[in-house]
């Protein structure tokens, strides 16, 4: 391979574009970079890069793209993760200066986005690529290049599947060029064949990682030869919190790697409590300056909710450490994530999500645990591939001389463990999870339903096209393949006739509108039932068989939550539409039914306005938990709707979908489809006589700013189109308190 450098210059793009990455700093590709051109990724070639974080395989998928715009085509960049696509958007989006423009769609699964189309470059989830290849979405087949981002989370069981079917139908797109992007795995050369791509693997990183292990006072980086050691200063009796002082010290970022939300909260506590010894050290080497900063975050945070949670956050990273889980509001984890970009936020105590793509380096890492718990094998050690992608977050690119990460050793016969398990280890190969009958049944209905397959042989040639068949034995997948065929001819989404399959009315819109087909089945199952018995369907009713459905990701039972709930579901018998009898079921079948009873409490709770101080507190979950439920929830509350009034079912509409996003009583449903008003606003509206949308437009400005200010209402008059007193415009006096918490509220619960 050529070694010699590869110039921005010499790349075959116009010159303000070569011109716009040397202004920003770049002249010449990185080694990596230069070797993935050299085998012709901006000459139309497959192409697939496994180099580590941060060695910028975005600015190679940019260059692709942008040879390609310039030539004339069009662009999809696929990511797995909502924030990902929003941080790649906005990078995107500085093309617009050269006339290239970029959209993005994450969410309505349902919807064809043919507007999306007049963009030149797309950035979208793989879930939002699949409804749109499944809905015909006609400017697809006009693309010229895929990006596929973490190509290898193709192995994870939930959206593996899907990244994996959306690449084998987007690769019968005559001409089209894939270029995939992938932390290094063990496999690689498996998945270049398989995209029949040009491969180029390699550990180089533009700043050097040392890979260690702390014992004791000692951090001992086992990566290099000869072994650097360094002693640690500070003394708190806690090596991650020393490692984060020392950090702090020599003027770094430190991000600590916790295996779950509770320590990764309790960690962050103990740095935030006056009395131990971690604050105490941490407010001597923090400066004003940089505790004024950290007070203004806290100062959002608090804003951003009222919950005990929110309250503990904030007051951590006033005391200089934050903490960084999923059960976060999305609000509290962009407040998180920014201060810490903007080097205010020191140290952030976190669940390894931080680590699966936000660019968030650290000058160090360091993972207290190299367990994680698994509902079925308990603790176990986290995957080598896990541990790379934490690491790989050390060491800022023009920043740091160089990253450093550690383990944390608990005895000393660990320390040979965790070099040999971790440090010195190659990563996993990668496997598909399309084998499973729950993984496959609900693209072999979208690929009959889309017309792609018409016979048990055009299906299994489809899949036989799948990264699966080419790394798997087919005959057990032809078996769950048929399994599969069966079970959606017996349920109804799909007849065959003559060995010509075809998709069923019920069948084509659970395709389109992204449900498992066994949701489906829950709903019509229930529906049916409920429809031919004489009892009432309150809301609690649907919100249960909505929780029993395998789209909703529910919240666990804890404790003695199976006893409470039991004691619930029996007092409310008579809204339960499949009331199963718990002494002839499973123990697990069992657990999932009182699951289902309890959050269907939580969502009842949630539409019927209890705060969501309330909700979180009393059900012990994180706002986040409650926001990532009942946006699922509302989207298959949809899914109720649509498959109620194709079958017919007398099941009147009690308007769930709108009332589970935003968390409101049926009265205020107009209310909430105005922009600006959400659930705290629309009750206000409501409670003072201005019930509907009508009502807002007969009532003077004065009477509705009296309750909102003049800003918020000048916004809510601007919307419905009605006329504004000139004399208002911008005398504002400030939104009163709550409504800008319901402003982040409502931001939050879109961001899902
Ligand atoms: N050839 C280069 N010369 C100088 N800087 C570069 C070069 N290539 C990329 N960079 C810079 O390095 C940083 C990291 O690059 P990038 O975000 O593309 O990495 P990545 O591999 O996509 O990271 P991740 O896997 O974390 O998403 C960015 O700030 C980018 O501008």
């Amino acid at each position: 391979m050529n070694e010699s450098p590869c110039y921005i210059k010499s790349l075959p793009l116009p010159e303000k574009i070569q011109q716009f990455y040397i202004d920003s700093g770049i002249k010449q590709l990185y080694p990596p970079q230069g070797e993935v051109v050299q085998k012709g990724l901006l000459e139309g070639k497959n192409t697939l890069a496994a180099i580590p974080t941060a060695s910028g395989k975005t600015l190679l998928a940019e260059l692709a793209m942008l040879k390609h715009i310039i030539d004339g085509g069009k662009a999809l960049y696929i990511v797995p993760l909502i924030a990902l696509a929003n941080e790649k958007y906005q990078r995107f989006k500085e093309f617009e200066k050269f006339g290239i423009l970029t959209g993005i769609s994450t969410g309505e699964l349902e919807s064809k986005s043919e507007g999306l189309g007049k963009n030149d470059i797309v950035v979208c989830t793989s879930e939002k690529t699949d409804s749109m290849l499944r809905n015909g979405t006609q400017w697809l087949q006009t693309l010229s290049i895929v990006v596929v981002d973490e190509v290898h989370l193709l192995d994870e069981k939930s959206r593996g599947p899907t990244l994996e079917i959306v690449m084998t139908k987007l690769r019968k797109i005559p001409n089209l060029q894939i270029v995939a992007l992938s932390a290094t795995i063990g496999n690689t050369q498996v998945l270049a064949d398989w995209l029949k791509a040009e491969l180029t693997v390699s550990d180089w990183r533009p700043t050097k990682l040392q890979e260690g292990v702390v014992f004791g006072k000692s951090m001992n980086f086992l990566s290099e030869d000869p072994v650097i050691q360094k002693e640690i200063v500070h003394d708190t009796k806690e090596p991650a919190a020393d490692v984060a002082l020392d950090t702090i010290k020599e003027g770094g970022q430190c991000l600590v790697f916790e295996s779950s939300r509770r320590t990764c909260m309790a960690f962050a506590k103990r740095f935030s409590n006056p009395k131990n010894r971690e604050h105490k050290q941490i407010n001597i080497l923090l400066s004003q300056d940089e505790k004024n900063k950290l007070a203004e975050i806290s100062e959002e945070i608090e804003y951003s909710s009222d919950t005990t949670e929110s309250n503990n956050l904030a007051e951590c990273i006033r005391n200089g450490v934050a903490f960084h889980h999923a059960g976060l509001n999305a609000a509290q984890r962009r407040l998180v994530e920014d201060g810490f970009k903007e080097n205010k936020i020191k140290v952030i105590s976190c669940t390894p999500t931080l680590a699966a793509g936000l660019n968030l380096p650290a000058r160090r890492v360091v993972i207290r645990s190299f367990l994680r718990y698994d509902a079925n094998e308990g603790n176990i050690p986290i995957p080598v591939l896990d541990y790379k992608q934490m690491v790989g977050r050390a060491g800022r690119p023009h920043l740091d001389p160089y990253g450093q990460s550690l383990l944390i050793a608990k005895s000393s016969d660990k320390i040979d463990f965790l070099e040999t398990k971790y440090i010195h280890a190659k990563a996993e190969d990668i496997s598909s999870k399309l084998g499973s009958e729950k993984a496959l049944r609900s693209h072999i209905l979208a690929i009959i339903s889309s017309g792609i397959a018409t016979s048990q042989k055009g299906v299994i040639d489809f899949l036989s096209e799948t990264f699966y068949a080419h790394t798997s034995d087919l005959s057990y997948f032809i078996e769950t393949i048929n399994e599969c065929l069966y079970f959606l001819e017996e349920n109804d989404l799909i007849v065959t006739d003559n060995n010509y399959l075809q998709a069923t009315p019920l069948g084509q819109l659970v395709s389109r509108i992204y449900i498992d087909p066994l949701t489906a089945v829950v709903i019509v199952e229930d529906l049916k039932k409920a429809s031919q018995s004489n009892m009432e369907i309150t809301a609690f009713s649907l919100l249960q068989v909505i929780c029993k459905t395998p789209d909703i990701r529910t919240l666990y039972l804890k404790g003695n939550e199976y006893f409470e709930n039991l004691i619930y579901a029996d007092d409310h018998k008579n809204e339960i539409i499949n009331f199963p009898d718990l002494d002839e079921i499973s123990e697990i079948s069992a657990e999932s039914f009182i699951e289902s009873i309890k959050n269907a409490r939580i969502l009842l709770d949630w539409i019927e306005e209890c705060e969501t101080k309330e909700i979180v507190e009393n059900y012990v979950i994180g706002e986040g938990d409650l926001h990532s439920l009942s946006e699922s929830a509302s989207w298959i509350s949809h899914a109720v709707q649509r498959i109620s009034k194709l079958k017919g079912f007398d099941i009147q509409n009690i308007f769930l979908e709108q009332r589970l996003k935003y968390g409101a009583s049926k009265e205020l449903v107009s209310l909430l489809s105005i922009k600006n008003i959400g659930r705290k606003r629309a009750r206000k509206l409501y409670d003072n006589g201005i019930g509907s949308v009508d009502k807002i437009k007969s009532t003077p400005f004065s009477e509705v700013s009296k309750l909102f200010g003049n800003k918020i209402t000048i916004k809510i008059f601007h919307e419905l189109e009605l006329p504004i007193p000139s004399d208002e415009i911008d005398t504002s006096p400030e939104v009163p308190e709550n409504n800008k918490k319901e402003i982040n509220q409502q931001k939050n619960l879109f961001d899902f």
